[in-house]
């Protein structure tokens, strides 16, 4: 578990440049099994973030606490060890080229003192579980990108890390290898009972691998929580870019209702049950988040007013009231109304 408590960072300026306010008061928890995207734009602070959860990097304010043990209260030796719990990959893979796969994974366990048969066992298994148990005597420069980054997965793994870093790691895989390194990520983190952080300036990649999200912008968090709770009830322009707002043609009279995701009443089913109106699609997305879906939609309801305003106050009314979506008509539908709008948006 990593909790980041009060964060700031200020890098301080020269004559040439001025001070640096990199991060803002940034808290943030991420649970043992969870996998938490760190996303925003460029410049936005998340490389210092990633640096500063290992404190590569020392933040200004705040404190940092992983498994129970508050590292920014540590001397440089204790440091030393406990930073061995915290496994770390790169966007560039930071492989030595000179070595096999191999003997890369066996690194960190050679610094650490493992014997040889230990921790040549211990990388054999490790290459074999990221799918790489024919490439291990391959070096570097004959493995393609995506097989780069699973054996720096596999080294970050080797001293058995509870935490597993990622900085931009997949930024320079292509569409195939991202998908299914971010695959192998999630599932490790639920094999291996990780906590995970994926730093990335793609919402792709949160949209893919995310159970959590902390949106950055200017060095804040401008939205954080459960994916599926920043998706339905987006804070901000960011989290909105989770599930876009459809574009309904102007004038059209509509409301805009969010469904899918867990946990929820069927309220369009009901609505079309209880209601003599007729519900039409005018416009929608819908994305795949992890393993759920969900989809916003803009709905025109026609009927005569004395169906269809009760229809809208019943809206209102199963809204469940969470987080304000800066809308008044946004709702809660059901899974199978999601497909059957989903259909009709196709
Ligand atoms: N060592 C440093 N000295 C001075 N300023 C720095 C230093 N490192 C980062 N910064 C500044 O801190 C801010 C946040 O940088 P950071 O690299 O954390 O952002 P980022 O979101 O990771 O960006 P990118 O996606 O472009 O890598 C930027 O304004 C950057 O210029």
């Amino acid at each position: 578990m990593i909790t980041l408590t009060n964060i700031g960072k200020t890098f301080p300026g020269t004559r040439r440049r001025p001070a640096v306010t990199a991060l803002d008061d940034v808290s943030l928890t991420v649970e043992r099994g969870q996998v938490m995207g760190v996303v925003g734009p460029s410049g936005s602070g998340k490389s210092t973030l990633a640096r500063i959860v290992n404190l590569l990097e020392r933040p200004t304010r705040g404190t940092v606490t992983v498994d129970g043990v508050e590292l920014t209260a540590l001397s440089a030796g204790q440091l030393n060890s406990a930073r061995r719990g915290i496994g770390m990959i790169f966007q560039q893979f930071n492989l030595l080229d000179s070595r096999t796969a191999l003997a890369n994974v066996e690194l960190p366990l050679e610094l650490a003192g493992v014997g040889r048969a230990e921790r040549r066992a211990r990388a054999t298994e490790l290459l074999q579980r990221v799918g790489l148990g024919d490439k291990l005597g391959s070096h570097p420069a004959q493995l393609s990108g995506g097989q780069r980054q699973r054996v720096a997965i596999a080294r970050a793994l080797a001293p058995r890390p509870r935490v597993l870093l990622c900085d931009e790691a997949t930024s320079a895989l292509d569409p195939v290898s991202t998908a299914s390194v971010l695959t192998l990520l999630r599932d490790l983190t639920d094999e291996l009972d990780l906590t995970t952080v994926l730093i990335t300036h793609e919402m792709d990649v949160v949209k893919r691998a995310c159970d959590h999200v902390t949106l950055l912008e200017a060095g804040r968090v401008v939205d954080a929580g459960a994916l599926s709770d920043v998706v339905r009830r987006p804070l901000s322009p960011l989290a909105t870019r989770l599930l876009p707002h459809p574009q309904a043609p102007v004038g059209e009279p509509v409301v805009e209702v969010t469904v899918g995701g867990a946990g929820h009443d069927a309220v369009l089913t009901e609505l079309i049950r209880r209601y003599d109106v007729q519900v039409a699609v005018v416009a929608g997305s819908v994305e795949t988040l992890g393993d759920q879906r969900f989809g916003r939609l803009q709905l025109r309801l026609d009927g005569a007013p004395e169906q269809v305003r009760p229809a809208l106050e019943f809206l209102a009314a199963a809204d469940p009231g969470g987080r304000d979506p800066g809308s008044e008509d946004t709702h809660d539908l059901d899974d199978r109304a999601l497909r059957a709008l989903e259909e009709a948006v196709a």
